[in-house]
C-alpha cells in the first residue's frame, strides 16, 4: 500500500526541480554568518543527503528550504505542494495515541476525518505500526517513535520530504534499521528527499547523491553522485564500492576544514 493516490499530482519528472536554491545566504540578527550563497537543484526521485561539521548550516539550510526561515540573500522556489519536515527530535504529543498523533498534520490542515484516518492507517503500515495505534508514545521505543514521526509526514504524501538528521540520537542498529525503512518508503513513495546526516556511511547508502558543506559559514565545497539503484538492500553497506564513496565523502571533509 502507498499514501500516495495515483489520481494526485505527483512531480512530472523533467518539468524542473522540485527544490532549487539559488545562491541562498543566511546572516543572523547577531551577526553570525550561518551560510554563504550556497546552490541546490534537487529533482523528483533524487534523494540528496547533506553532510558536514557541526554548526555548519545545515539546519539552518533545510528550514530555509521548507519556509521555516528566510534567507538574507538568494532565491528559493519549491515545486512542491505537498512538503514533508522531520525534526531531530520525534516531537510527538504524548496525551495522543499513536494513530492521532499521525493525524495531527491532517487535522491541522482541515483534512476529513475519515479521510484523515485513512491516511494515518496507510502510513502507520508503511512504517510497521499497524498494532501500536492505540499506544500512547510513552509506550514505544525511541525508534518506534521516530517512526511515528516519519508516519506523520507521510500521511501529508509529500512530493518533498526534508529530514534533518531523524536518527542521530539512536543506537546503530536501530538507526540501520530505520535506514532500511526509510529506503522501502523512498522506493514506495518516490518523494523527493534531503536528508541531513552526521554519518558519511548512512548518507552513501541512503541517497543518490550526497552534498558536502564546509565549516561555517556553510558553502557546498564537494558533490558525490551515488551510482547504485534502488531498493538497496543491506548488503550494499559492505559493498567496497559504495564504501568507496564514502571514504572520497570523508576525505572532501577533512580537506575542507583544514
Ligand atoms: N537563531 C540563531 N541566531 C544566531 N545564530 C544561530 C541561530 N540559529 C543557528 N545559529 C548559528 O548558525 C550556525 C549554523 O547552525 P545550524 O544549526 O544550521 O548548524 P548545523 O550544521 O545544523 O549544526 P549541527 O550539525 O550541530 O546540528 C551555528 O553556528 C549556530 O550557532
Amino acid at each position: 500500500m502507498t499514501v500516495a493516490d495515483a489520481d494526485e499530482a505527483a512531480p512530472v519528472p523533467g518539468a524542473g526541480p522540485v527544490l532549487s536554491l539559488g545562491a541562498v545566504a543566511k546572516r543572523f540578527p547577531d551577526g553570525t554568518r550561518a551560510l554563504d550563497p550556497v546552490d541546490l537543484d534537487v529533482a523528483a526521485g533524487e534523494f540528496v543527503s547533506v553532510v558536514g561539521p557541526s554548526g555548519c548550516g545545515k539546519t539552518t539550510l533545510l528550514r530555509i528550504a521548507a519556509g521555516l526561515a528566510e534567507p538574507s540573500a538568494g532565491a528559493v522556489a519549491a515545486r512542491a505542494d505537498r512538503l514533508g519536515y522531520v525534526f531531530q527530535d520525534p516531537t510527538l504529543l504524548p496525551w495522543r495515541s499513536v494513530r492521532t498523533n499521525v493525524e495531527l498534520f491532517g487535522e491541522l490542515r482541515g483534512v476529513p476525518r475519515a479521510e484523515r484516518r485513512k491516511r494515518a492507517d496507510a502510513a502507520l503500515e508503511l512504517v510497521g505500526l499497524t498494532d501500536f495505534a492505540g499506544h500512547r508514545p510513552r509506550a514505544l521505543s525511541g525508534g518506534m517513535r521516530m517512526r511515528v514521526s516519519l508516519a506523520r509526514s507521510l500521511s501529508l504524501r509529500p512530493e518533498l520530504f526534508l529530514l534533518d538528521e531523524p536518527f542521530g540520537s539512536l543506537d546503530e542498529i536501530t538507526r540501520e534499521r530505520l535506514d532500511d525503512d526509510l529506503l522501502r518508503l523512498f522506493a514506495a513513495e518516490r518523494f523527493a528527499a534531503v536528508f541531513v546526516t552526521h554519518s558519511v556511511l548512512e548518507a552513501v547508502y541512503l541517497s543518490t547523491r550526497v552534498v558536502v558543506m564546509s565549516p561555517r559559514p556553510g558553502r557546498v565545497c564537494g558533490e558525490f553522485t551515488v551510482p547504485f539503484g534502488y531498493p538497496r538492500t543491506e548488503g550494499l553497506r559492505y559493498d567496497p564500492g559504495l564504501n568507496r564513496i564514502a571514504a572520497d565523502v570523508s576525505a572532501c571533509m577533512r580537506e575542507s576544514a583544514r
